[in-house]
């Protein structure tokens, strides 16, 4: 399988037709109410996807009840949680069918305990004054030590661009990529071109 592709932070239904039809594994929606990506679960759910591209709802340390609720109105097929605590735990017979991602960032690597619980990680940068889509590249190197020593899957965020993604896939290779910011105009509104630009960097053989 080639790398997996993640278009993160889309906040328009026209957004999400234009990058449906660029052809990304998956689509990204921000239901944490502080952001400017930020949209309501039930217009997410009201928005039809292609077969087999994973609609992902995105979390900052959600309850259960959160996550019950916006996975029941946008249709999600993962539930990717940040900034939840160390021995964070769910019941995962609530969300049968569904696969959990934890964001990390490299620095993390003491969570090795809890791992297991999840399908998939992804490596973001860390910034203290607000969580995602932060435009910042994360340490490759730390991140490349973590892709080697980790059987899950990892995804590598933060500060991908269709500049930089294929430098970032050779060093660190990971499982797959997501992007957010680097192929916007401004927080939520996608620019075409530059998704396209990215999916066409990630597909390059
Ligand atoms: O994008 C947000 O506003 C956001 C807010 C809260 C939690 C997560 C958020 N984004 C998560 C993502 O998966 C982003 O794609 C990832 O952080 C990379 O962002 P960027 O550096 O802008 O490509």
């Amino acid at each position: 399988m080639g790398l997996f592709v993640k278009i993160c932070g889309i906040c328009s239904e026209g957004d999400l037709g234009q990058i449906s039809a660029l052809g990304p594994d998956a689509l990204g929606f921000i239901q944490w109410p502080k952001s400017k990506r930020y949209i309501d679960p039930k217009a997410v759910g009201r928005w039809e996807t292609p077969e087999g591209m994973k609609r992902v709802g995105v979390f900052v340390c959600p309850t259960e009840s959160e996550l019950a609720h916006a996975a029941q109105y946008g249709r999600f097929d993962v539930l990717q949680v940040h900034r939840v605590p160390d021995h964070w735990k769910m019941d995962r017979d609530l969300f049968q069918g569904l696969e959990i991602w934890r964001a990390l960032n490299p620095d993390e690597l003491y969570h090795a305990e809890s791992w297991f619980e999840f399908d998939r990680f992804l490596l973001d940068s860390y910034d203290s004054r607000t969580v995602g889509g932060t435009g910042k590249t994360c340490d490759w190197g730390k991140a490349k030590t973590l892709v080697k020593s980790v059987e899950k899957p990892i995804l590598l965020a933060g500060g991908l661009s269709p500049e930089n993604v294929e430098a970032a896939v050779a060093e660190v290779k990971p499982w797959g990529v997501d992007v957010s910011s680097g192929v916007e105009t401004e927080p939520g509104v996608k620019d075409m071109a530059k998704v396209e630009a990215f999916i066409a960097a990630c597909r390059k053989k």
